[in-house]
């Protein structure tokens, strides 16, 4: 049943290499142009490319233990020459989910070739036999012209006043709103660009591509090594000032600000929910600190457990998916509101993004601050958390910008 549905071409069993290399100095910049795969922060991660195997993972409630069972399948019977053994060395698979879980479009992907640098050290995998795969210069998109995704703006903004009608009237305490954006090239868009620029000005948040999907989140569904696991929670935004008083000022407001700080506890809630029941210990910080990005800045809270079964990071993904920093609370009446009030499918918007190795290690991220790539065409997305005393109009000025992350990378 497995093997249908992998690419054609692939050899079975994988016969995978890894090596340590010398630095490979700027990883994006070693990205042929097709199939590019990505997650970078602060130069460090990984770059991949080729596919050495793909599958659809289907659709439904049990869709990561799915992908987990297909993954142990495929890495289970692979011949490995592993000399490097640490998290992210040996066999990869790169993977998007849809936020959706009824939604067609997640996917996992083996890439034939992975660099990656960690603490200074670097190695290469590669699957079957070595080829060279050329590096070819950056193409620029050319002029971009933009128009709605599936709602105005002000049809948007009539969404979030019906939301926050719902929220007062009690039915439920926060829900995540998004809209999407279309943008279309004169040129067909190489996803390595945004990368690029996306790492240059972004280089605290994680710059991801998978299948299409291409963006630089700041915020960390899971990262899973061993028994440690690590998340950073994000929910409360306010805009960057016009220079470092009034950037202060707004980051002070933003930490007063009795509906952010409850937007944020919903969301750090969810999490703690998820993870009690799979962590012997588990630290919460009591306080949000601030995260400062060039676009906006965000309440955020690190959070950090020790599993207490050994539970693969795709299980992780599985008990936190969706947070209450994408989703709402309680998540499945939030659910209910978005799908009636957005008009929009999120294909791997919101959803987890991400890598996974061989021993269930991995770092996943939330898909936000993305676009949807195919040829000259990108889908944008952008959201926000609506509370009961939300205000539509800032709250279009709060996704507007959120969705200048990927202008930016389209336009430079
Ligand atoms: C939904 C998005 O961001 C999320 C919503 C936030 C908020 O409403 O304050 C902040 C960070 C993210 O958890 C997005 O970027 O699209």
């Amino acid at each position: 049943m497995f093997r249908v549905s992998v690419a054609l071409g692939l050899n079975r069993p994988l016969v995978v290499r890894t090596t340590l290399v010398g630095d490979p100095g700027d990883l994006l910049a070693r990205l042929p142009a097709a199939a590019p795969y990505a997650w970078i922060r602060h130069g460090e991660g990984m770059v991949a490319w080729g596919e050495a195997a793909r599958v659809a993972v289907p659709p439904g409630p049990r869709r990561f233990e799915w992908a987990r069972d297909w993954l142990s399948e495929t890495f289970g019977e692979a011949h490995v020459d592993d000399d490097v053994g640490v998290p992210g060395s040996g066999p990869v698979a790169f993977g998007s989910f849809t936020f959706d879980p009824d939604a067609q479009g997640s996917v996992l992907v083996v890439p034939r070739v992975v660099l990656a640098r960690r603490d200074g050290r670097a190695w290469l995998t590669t699957l079957g036999e070595e080829r060279l795969d050329l590096v070819t210069p950056l193409r620029d998109p050319g002029r971009i012209r933009y128009g709605d995704g599936s709602l105005t703006a002000p049809e948007w903004e009539h969404a979030v006043a019906r939301a926050v009608g719902q929220i007062r009237s009690g039915r439920l305490e926060k829900a995540v709103l998004a809209r999407d954006l279309t943008a279309t090239a004169e040129r067909e868009i190489d996803v390595r660009l945004l990368l690029s620029r996306l790492a240059r000005r972004y280089p605290g948040c994680y710059t991801f591509s998978c299948a299409g999907l291409v963006g630089a989140t700041p915020e960390l569904l899971v990262r899973h090594t061993g028994e440690t696991i690590e998340s950073l929670v994000l929910a409360g935004t306010a805009s960057r000032g016009t220079d470092e008083a009034d950037d202060m000022a707004r980051g002070a407001a933003l930490f007063a600000s009795e509906k952010d700080r409850y937007e944020h506890t919903c969301a750090v809630e969810s999490v703690r929910e998820a993870l009690a029941p799979l962590c012997s210990e588990l630290k919460v910080p009591e306080e949000p600190e601030l995260l400062v990005l060039s676009n906006v800045q965000h309440l955020a809270s690190p959070v950090t457990g020790r599993l207490s079964a050994g539970a693969s990071v795709l299980d992780v993904v599985a008990a936190m998916h969706p947070t209450a920093a994408v989703g709402g609370t309680p998540t499945e009446t939030a659910l209910g509101v978005i799908r009636e009030l957005e008009g929009m499918d999120r294909a791997g918007y919101a959803g987890p993004v991400g890598w996974i190795d061989a021993r269930g290690d991995g770092e996943w991220g939330i898909a936000l601050r993305c676009a949807q790539i195919e040829g000259r065409r990108a889908r944008l997305f952008a959201g926000c958390g609506i509370m009961g005393d939300s205000a539509p109009a800032a709250e279009l000025a709060e996704a507007q910008a959120k969705l200048r992350v990927m202008q930016y990378a389209l336009e430079g």
